[in-house]
């Protein structure tokens, strides 16, 4: 079998930049071919061009993942990951956050792979989350904040823009064919994993196994609203809310009367008034650690 290692040395702030002489060397020592990108979609690129069977190991952040993830996505070829970015979400969802590198470098070459789920939104795949609305507009917001903010203050400022013009548009929501919702919606996450955000637990309920999505609707929000549900977000307790509703299924279809933002693995995808999310039950084939953030059992065995 091929090993291939992806290297995203833009990923975690520069982390990855610096180890990368590090990591090439110790991927090629264990017979793996190895790859630095030269900038965004080359690691999907790269990981297309790989042989069918091939592993194929992504190394940075959910970003990363996500790119190598759009290369693999309905072939043979199985998604390592050694999770060195800001956020992680994708490698925390298979249990394999925290480990060093050369011991995550180690498993994504070495160890049995499992089966997940495996998410389509709009034709495009993804590994842990769909995000529309809200949390994709800080998201969209964030990338034109002034140069020096960086990480979390980068956020407040992108947040608090986005609140500053709240204006919510009105969302038709259906689940596996039946109308849920219809009405100003703050967001929608259609979640394979429970995280995104770099570790916010959206959707705690969230496996990557059970052949759904877990769909979380924020309804109508006020702006102090919004920042009064936050904190409750960040401990995975909004789901009690009466404006948040949570459903489980394998296709969710969102209309809005124009386009709106939103981020598959917190990746921005390209705008539109429509998107149908699906799920491919045990559709992509990984090297994880244990299903899930909260100490479960390991994956079984993929099936045939
Ligand atoms: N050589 C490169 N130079 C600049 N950017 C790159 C290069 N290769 C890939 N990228 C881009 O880097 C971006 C960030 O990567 P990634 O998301 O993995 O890191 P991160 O932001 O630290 O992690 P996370 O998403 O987990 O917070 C990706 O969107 C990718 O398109």
């Amino acid at each position: 079998m091929e090993r291939w290692v992806i290297v995203n040395p833009a990923a975690g702030r520069g982390k990855v930049g610096r180890l990368s002489g590090a990591i090439l060397k110790a991927a090629r020592e264990r017979g793996a071919k190895a790859f630095l990108t030269e900038g965004p979609g080359h690691a999907t690129e790269l990981a297309a061009q790989a042989p069918e069977g091939a592993r194929v190991v992504a190394v940075g952040g959910d970003g990363t993942v996500h790119e190598v993830l759009q290369g693999l996505a309905g072939t043979g070829k199985v998604l390592g990951v050694v999770p060195i970015g800001s956020g992680n979400d994708f490698a925390r969802m298979l249990g394999l956050k925290g480990l060093p590198w050369p011991e995550a470098l180690e498993r994504a070459l070495f160890a049995p792979e499992e089966a997940i789920d495996l998410g389509l939104v709009n034709g495009e795949a993804f590994g842990a989350s769909l995000g529309i609305g809200f949390d994709a507009l800080v998201a969209k917001r964030a990338l034109s904040a002034p140069p020096f903010l960086r990480g979390m203050p980068r956020y407040l400022y992108a947040l608090f823009g986005v609140l500053k013009d709240l204006r919510l548009p009105e969302g038709r929501v259906r689940v596996d064919g039946e109308e849920v919702y219809r009405g100003p919606l703050l967001l929608l996450a259609a979640m394979n994993g429970p995280m995104y955000g770099g570790g916010i637990p959206i959707a705690p309920m969230a496996e990557p196994q059970d052949g759904l999505l877990s769909v979380v609707l924020a309804r109508s929000f006020t702006r102090p609203g919004v920042v009064l549900i936050l904190p409750r977000l960040l401990l995975g307790r909004h789901l009690a809310h009466p404006q948040v509703a949570a459903f489980a299924g394998r296709e969710v279809v969102l209309e809005f009367p124009h386009p709106v933002p939103a981020h598959a693995d917190g990746e921005l995808l390209p705008e539109s008034a429509r998107y149908r999310a699906e799920v491919r039950p045990l559709g992509l084939r990984v090297v994880g650690g244990r299903a899930g953030a909260r100490g479960r059992e390991p994956l079984p065995a993929p099936v045939a």
